[in-house]
C-alpha cells in the first residue's frame, strides 16, 4: 500500500496528526464541538433540538438501550425513542417515565413499525443491548436499509456491529454512518472487512483502513486513548476518565453520539472549519463520556457505575463545551 500516492499521503497527515495529538489540538477539535452546538432559545418548538431512536434491548438487555436513551436527553435532545423486543418494554418504561417505548422489534411487522417513526427522528442509533438473535438482527438489517434509504444518520454500536462484521455491505460507504467498537468488536470487524488480524502496534492505520474499507465511514475505536477516522483524518481523544471501567459507558457515548450527529450535520462544514461534521461529533461524544468517567470517579470512585456517569453529563457538558 505505500506504494500508492494517496494512500501515503493519508498516512503521513495521520502519523503527524499522531505526533501533534498535544493538548492544543484537542481544545482546537473542542472548540469545533462548541460551534456546532445549537444555542438554547425561548423560540424553539419541542423537538427541533433532537428526536433520537435507539434500536436495541430484548430479554437479557434493558440497561443499555436505557444508558443510551437517556444520555441522549441529558445532552439536550428532545424525544428519545427505543425500539426494543417486546420483553424489555415494560422493564425499560419502568426505569423511566422520560423515554417512549416500543415493543415492535420482535413482532413480523418490526421494519414497517419502525419505518413509520423513521420521517419523524433526526438519527438512529442501532445495537445498545440488541442481542444476537438471527430474526431480532433481520428486522434490524430492514430497519438500517430504510434509513439509509431516508439519509437518516445512523450510529452503530455493540450488536449492531456484530450485524455489520456478518454484513458490511449493509453500511458500506454510507456517508452518515459512525461505527463505535470497544476493543472486541473492533478487531471482529477488523478481521471480517480486511480479512486479517490487526497490526496492534499501529491503531491508527488500523482504523484508518478499516474506515476506507468501509468506503469511509466514520470509525471511533474506543480504549485507553480513543482513535476516530474517516478514513481521511485521524483524531485521538485522551481526554481524561478514570479507571474505572463499569460497563454501560459505551451506550452513554453511544447516545451521546446521536444527538451530536444531528447537531454537526444540521450546523454544517461551515461550523466546523472544514472537518467532517461526523468526525466532530464523535469526538465531543468521547470527550464527554470520558469527562463524566473523571467526574463520577472523583465522587465514588471504585464504586461509580454508569448511572453516576450519567448524573455528571450537565455538569460535564457545560465544563466541555460552555466554557
Ligand atoms: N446493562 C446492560 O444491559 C449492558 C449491556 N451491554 C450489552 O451487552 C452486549 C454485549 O456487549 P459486549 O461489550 O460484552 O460485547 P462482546 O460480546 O463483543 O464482548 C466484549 C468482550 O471484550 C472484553 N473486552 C473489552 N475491552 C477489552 C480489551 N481492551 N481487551 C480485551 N478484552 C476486552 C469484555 O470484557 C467483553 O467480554 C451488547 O448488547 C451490549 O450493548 C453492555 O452495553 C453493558 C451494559
Ligand atoms: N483504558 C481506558 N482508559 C480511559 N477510558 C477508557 C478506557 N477504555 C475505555 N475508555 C472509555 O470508556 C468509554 C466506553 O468504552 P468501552 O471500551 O468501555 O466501551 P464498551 O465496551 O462498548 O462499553 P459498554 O459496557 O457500554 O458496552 C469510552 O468513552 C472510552 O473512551
Ligand atoms: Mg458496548
Amino acid at each position: 500500500g505505500a506504494c500508492n500516492p494517496r494512500y501515503s499521503g493519508v498516512l503521513e497527515r495521520a502519523f503527524s496528526l499522531r505526533k501533534a495529538h498535544s493538548i492544543k489540538d484537542m481544545e482546537n477539535t473542542l472548540q469545533l464541538v462548541r460551534n456546532i452546538i445549537p444555542p438554547l432559545s425561548s423560540t424553539k418548538h419541542k423537538g427541533q433540538d433532537g428526536r433520537i431512536g435507539v434500536v436495541g434491548g430484548c430479554q437479557e438487555y434493558t440497561g443499555a438501550p436505557y444508558f443510551a436513551a437517556i444520555s441522549a436527553l441529558k445532552v439536550g435532545a428532545d424525544l428519545s425513542h427505543v425500539f426494543c423486543a417486546s420483553a424489555a418494554a415494560p422493564v425499560i418504561k419502568a426505569y423511566s417515565p422520560e423515554l417512549i417505548v416500543h415493543p415492535v422489534l420482535d413482532s413480523p411487522n418490526a421494519v414497517r413499525e419502525v419505518e413509520k417513526w423513521l420521517p419523524r427522528l433526526h438519527a438512529l442509533v442501532v445495537g445498545p443491548g440488541l442481542g444476537r438473535d438471527d430474526a431480532l438482527l433481520r428486522n434490524v438489517q430492514g430497519i438500517l436499509e430504510a434509513s439509509k434509504a431516508r439519509d437518516i444518520p445512523v450510529v452503530i454500536d455493540a450488536d449492531g456491529l456484530w450485524l455489520v462484521a456478518q454484513q458490511p455491505a449493509l453500511i458500506h460507504g454510507y456517508r452518515k454512518a459512525v461505527l463505535t467498537p470497544n476493543h472486541m468488536e473492533f478487531s471482529r470487524l477488523y478481521d471480517a472487512v480486511l480479512r486479517g488480524p490487526m497490526d496492534s502496534d499501529d491503531s491508527h492505520g488500523s482504523v484508518l483502513r478499516l474506515s476506507q474499507a468501509l468506503g469511509n465511514v466514520t470509525v471511533v475505536q474506543k480504549g485507553e486513548r480513543d482513535i476516530l477516522s474517516n478514513g481521511q483524518q485521524v483524531l485521538v481523544c485522551s481526554q481524561e476518565g478514570s479507571s474505572r471501567r463499569c460497563g454501560g459507558q459505551g451506550d452513554l457515548l453511544s447516545g451521546s453520539l446521536g444527538v451530536l450527529v444531528h447537531w454537526a450535520l444540521l450546523a454544517g462544514p461551515e461550523k466546523t472549519n472544514g472537518s467532517s461534521p461526523l468526525l466532530v461529533a464523535a469526538f465531543g461524544a468521547c470527550s464527554l463520556t470520558r469527562q463524566c468517567n473523571h467526574q463520577a470517579f472523583q465522587k465514588h470512585g471504585r464504586s461509580t457505575t454508569t448511572s453516576d456517569m450519567i448524573a455528571e453529563v450537565g455538569a460535564a457538558f457545560s465544563k466541555l463545551f460552555e466554557t
